[in-house]
């Protein structure tokens, strides 16, 4: 089901901000990435990060998360900067933040069972016979059948492989979590079962997410507010319609050219048919 009414937060109910990045610059040799990029993240929201091919997108999220050093600029999570953080500190806020990686990442010499436990072994110090118990548990949350436990990742199609790498990013109850094109490579209908089950972990998790991707199916029916990625700076981090109409080449050409207007009509005709 569309979950409409997330697109249109009231103002007063945006939570305190858990992210905040400042004047950040990522540089690779002579490419720059990021000049003075600012964007902040607020509890509880869905926030879609968009942009062309080789924008930053998943740089931008590799240094909000602490892997990949910036070259200048702040990033403080739930109010603090890693880098002024004992390294004890730091892996503690770290355990805060859930990260799902393109493709997934699991490890394929393990079952799900095992992947999810690793970071319940490694970090939470659970015995192997309470983290498999609690690894079932997160498994089932992402909406993988009770069989899928003991199945290598080469057994799975993709949308279940984006579930448990879900699952293994939820292990340790994090508050914020981070997905990198989620629905990338997933059929229509697992994309949208995908986008589905977000909406409803946040919901039902309290979870605040960061959410870069391409599909403008997952913009219009997940995200609160959409950032973009242009000019090596977020150009505009907005309700989707407000940025729908920031007038910007890349912007028009993205949610007014063919895809766009397929996506804002089936959201529009989705919500005229009875739903909140
Ligand atoms: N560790 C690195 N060393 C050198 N260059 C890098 C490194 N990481 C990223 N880049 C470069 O930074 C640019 C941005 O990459 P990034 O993967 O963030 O783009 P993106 O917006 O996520 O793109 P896409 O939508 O295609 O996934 C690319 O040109 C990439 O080659």
């Amino acid at each position: 089901m569309l979950r409409h009414h997330h697109l249109e937060p009231h103002p007063d109910s945006l939570g305190k901000t858990v992210i905040e990045v400042r004047q950040l610059c990522n540089q690779f040799g002579a490419q720059v990435v990021h000049d003075q990029l600012d964007l902040d993240l607020r509890t509880g929201e869905i926030l879609g990060v968009v942009g062309g091919s080789g924008t930053g997108k998943t740089v931008l999220l590799r240094t909000i998360v602490g892997l990949n050093k910036p070259t200048s600029g702040q990033i403080r999570l739930f109010g603090t900067n890693l880098e002024d953080l004992s390294a004890e500190k730091r892996s503690r806020v770290k355990q805060r933040v859930g990260v799902l990686f393109q493709g997934g990442a699991l490890f394929t010499s393990l079952n799900l069972q095992d992947n999810v436990a690793v970071p319940l072994i490694e970090h939470a110090g659970l015995t192997r016979a309470d983290a498999h118990h609690l690894a079932r548990i997160k498994l089932a949350l992402t909406g993988l059948p009770p069989d899928a436990a003991r199945k290598y990742p080469s057994e799975l199609s993709g949308g279940m492989i984006k579930r448990a790498g879900l699952a293994r990013a939820l292990a340790l109850d994090p508050e914020i979590l981070f997905l990198d094109e989620p629905t990338a490579g997933l059929d229509p209908i697992s994309a949208a079962g995908f986008d589905e089950l977000i909406v409803t972990l946040r919901d039902a998790l309290g979870l605040t997410v960061f959410l870069v991707t391409h599909d403008l199916d997952t913009l219009y029916t997940t995200c609160d507010r959409v950032a973009v990625l242009s000019q090596k700076k977020v150009l505009v981090a907005d309700q989707l319609k407000k940025v729908a109409t920031t007038d910007d080449p890349w912007i028009q050409q993205y949610f007014n050219g063919p895809r766009g207007r397929a996506a804002a009509t089936t959201v529009a005709a989705h919500s005229e048919h009875g739903q909140e």
